[in-house]
């Protein structure tokens, strides 16, 4: 099955209510086990890779080659999307598409609303007419984002209302208290402020820095419109505690196949955990008789 955008998958999952995982990559390993585990899962799914790491990644066309062929090797029969995160620039975000993405984020929340609603629109211009969904930021939300060590800053209502109606897009991070990478504490959401969002807005919402959040906060966000979970941490803690093991019980191991395979399996376990949590267990199905 060819990758697909996010538009459909995200708002049959917000009149359904639940979310859709968004898993980031960090290697091949990453792709396997997302994939292995939407498959298992019958869920549909967006593999992501943040901007920051494409270098490391080897571009976006090596991205979009390694998700697109293990679509094929694996026979993938649920929805998937290729979704560049945290998009940096413009022209990133057209290069991420022109790769093969089908779905980008613009993050222009670290600069003024006037600039981020100008980027956001070109984005969506280029997007539309490829049928590449798009996402937008406002508000930061805490620790490392694209590239950058931030504060939180609450989405603004108005801002919001702004730029889903000035520019299209077809899912919006309202940062409201999240956090990327581990939280010092309880995470503390801002409902009520997501509630007024969610309504004035009315298109999907994404929840980032989702690593972290206790269930029941997520199931609050999934019920106040939050349609798109990220989850990047828990996956890569899961990782490399299995990898750290592997390597302490077997002293004399090189053969890599041997060293990464549990730790692979590992990603995909946790992944297949968010899918449940999330409730996007078996909804490809529905999608796939759109
Ligand atoms: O927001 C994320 C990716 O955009 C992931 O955040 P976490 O690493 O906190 O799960
Ligand atoms: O955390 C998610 C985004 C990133 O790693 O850059
Ligand atoms: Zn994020």
């Amino acid at each position: 099955m060819p990758l697909v955008s996010m538009k459909e998958m995200l708002l049959q999952a917000k009149r359904e209510q639940y979310a859709v995982g968004q898993f980031n990559v960090n290697g091949l390993s990453w792709v396997h086990a997302i994939l292995d585990a939407a498959q298992q899962e019958e869920a549909p799914v967006i593999v992501a890779a943040s901007d920051r790491l494409i270098d490391f990644l080897g571009g976006y066309r090596t991205v979009a080659a390694m998700v697109n062929v293990l679509l094929e090797e694996k026979n993938i029969q649920v929805p998937v999307a290729l979704h560049l995160d945290h998009g940096k620039t413009v022209e990133n975000c057209l290069r991420a598409i022109d790769a093969g993405f089908s779905s980008v984020m613009f993050d222009g929340s670290h600069g003024p609303i006037e600039d981020n609603i100008r980027d956001t629109k070109k984005v969506t211009a280029y997007a539309a007419s490829r049928g590449v969904s798009v996402e937008a930021e406002v508000g930061t939300v805490g620790g490392m984002e694209d590239g950058l060590i931030g504060g939180i800053q609450y989405a603004d209502l108005n801002e919001c209302i702004r730029i889903v109606e000035e520019t299209g897009i077809d899912a919006l991070a309202a940062a409201l208290g999240s956090v990327h990478g581990k939280y010092a504490g309880e995470p503390k959401l801002g409902f009520t402020e997501m509630e007024a969002i969610s309504r004035a807005v009315g298109i999907p919402l994404v929840l980032h820095g989702a690593s972290g959040i206790p269930l029941h906060q997520l199931k609050r966000a999934i019920e106040l419109g939050h349609a798109k979970i990220n989850i990047n941490t828990e996956c890569v803690t899961a990782w490399s505690l299995q990898l750290r093991k592997t390597l302490a019980e077997n002293l004399e191991i090189t053969e890599p196949r041997l060293i990464l395979t549990p730790a692979r399996e590992a990603i995909r376990e946790t992944v297949r955990t968010k899918i449940r949590q999330f409730g996007s267990s078996g909804k490809a199905a529905s999608l796939q008789n759109k």
